[in-house]
């Protein structure tokens, strides 16, 4: 099983709108560029409600897109659930923060395992082949096969919920908080779970989560996430030893947060503001130490400024050019 080589998953300008009644319409993700190669890992940071589980959803075709498109392999993503699927989009797979809620608990683990070889035209009994095989692979032993999904551990159950993704041989994974629910020794074994398949099969990785340590294990590009817009992308040791955005300063130099939810960073003055009333211009400029008058006009541009790193800082645009 090989990952298709041109199985890239593209995010251009993608914006992506919660309605309520009564509620202006919160953009979520506004106007986001991201790009997964195939056998590479992007990890998607920021703070909580920046946007990060809509972005993963919209990536695999969970929610529609409000403007911006999504493709993979060369061809739209189709929102689930209006038409079947193209085959080829069933390279493209999501692992959730829950795996419980995401496997059936009625049904033994082999068979939720084998119904994507069943689904793509396999017989049962092959399917049953590939479950036993998979589990092995996922570190777990092929006899759990026969077992309901109530018998194990969180972190098994989401190398379960691995096992189950992988029988639809996935070119891209895209997953979601995959270790916020487990406790610590669970979480490094399924960070390096999924990052071998990326090395091992060419899967593209995108690794969402609010733990900036496993992210820089872990990922070979990140991407800063506020407030529905990327401030700053690229490899993760640059941004990591040398962060541009005044935001990604704050996140990389953060403070564990006393609930264990993730980091909270460091001196910046404020809240994250309602998504449903961003600031107008730049999204940041309110809590921004180096903002300007014209930081309120217009919303910042990604600039590139050295091979693959980007900016969103109008301020800081110039001396970027310079310096890359
Ligand atoms: N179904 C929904 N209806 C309305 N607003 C929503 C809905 N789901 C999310 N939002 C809002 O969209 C914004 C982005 O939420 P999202 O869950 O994508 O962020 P996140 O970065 O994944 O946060 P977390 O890590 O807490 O899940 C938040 O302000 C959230 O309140």
């Amino acid at each position: 099983m090989n990952a298709t080589p041109d199985a890239s998953l593209v995010l251009r300008d993608l914006t992506v709108s919660y309605h309520s009644p009564g509620r202006p319409a919160v953009r979520a993700v506004a106007g986001v560029d991201l790009r997964v190669e195939p056998g590479q890992v992007v990890g998607l940071v920021g703070e909580s409600g920046c946007g990060k589980s809509t972005l993963g959803k919209a990536a695999v075709g969970l929610l529609k897109p409000a403007s911006g498109s999504v493709e993979f392999a060369g061809a739209p993503v189709t929102p689930l659930g209006l038409k079947p699927r193209p085959p080829a989009q069933r390279g493209l797979q999501m692992v959730f923060q829950d795996p419980y809620a995401s496997l059936n608990p009625r049904r033994k683990i082999g068979e939720q395992i084998s119904d994507a070889v069943v689904l793509s035209g396999g017989t049962r009994a092959d399917g049953r082949a590939l479950a036993r095989e998979l589990l092995d692979r996922v570190g777990l032993s092929a006899e759990f096969a026969e077992r309901f999904p109530h018998e194990f551990s969180g972190g098994q159950r989401q190398r379960i919920a691995i096992a189950r993704v992988l029988a639809a041989d996935p070119s891209c994974i895209v997953a979601d908080e995959p270790i916020a629910a487990l406790d610590a020794s669970a979480q490094a074994s399924i960070a390096n779970l999924l990052l071998d398949l990326a090395r091992e099969r060419g899967v593209g990785l995108l690794f969402i989560s609010h733990d900036l340590s496993i992210v820089r294990q872990i990922a070979d590009t990140v991407a800063v996430m506020y407030l529905g817009t990327v401030v700053e992308s690229g490899p993760t040791d640059q941004v990591w030893d040398d962060p541009r955005h005044p935001y990604s300063r704050a996140l990389i130099s953060a403070v564990p947060r006393a609930d264990g939810n993730g980091e909270l960073p460091q001196d910046l003055p404020g809240d994250v503001p309602d998504p449903a009333f961003p600031p107008s211009g730049c999204r940041f400029h309110p809590r921004c130490p180096i903002a300007v008058d014209a930081c309120a006009d217009a919303e910042p541009e990604p600039t590139e400024f050295l091979p693959g790193r980007r900016a969103a800082c109008s301020v800081l645009a110039p001396a970027l050019l310079k310096i890359g």
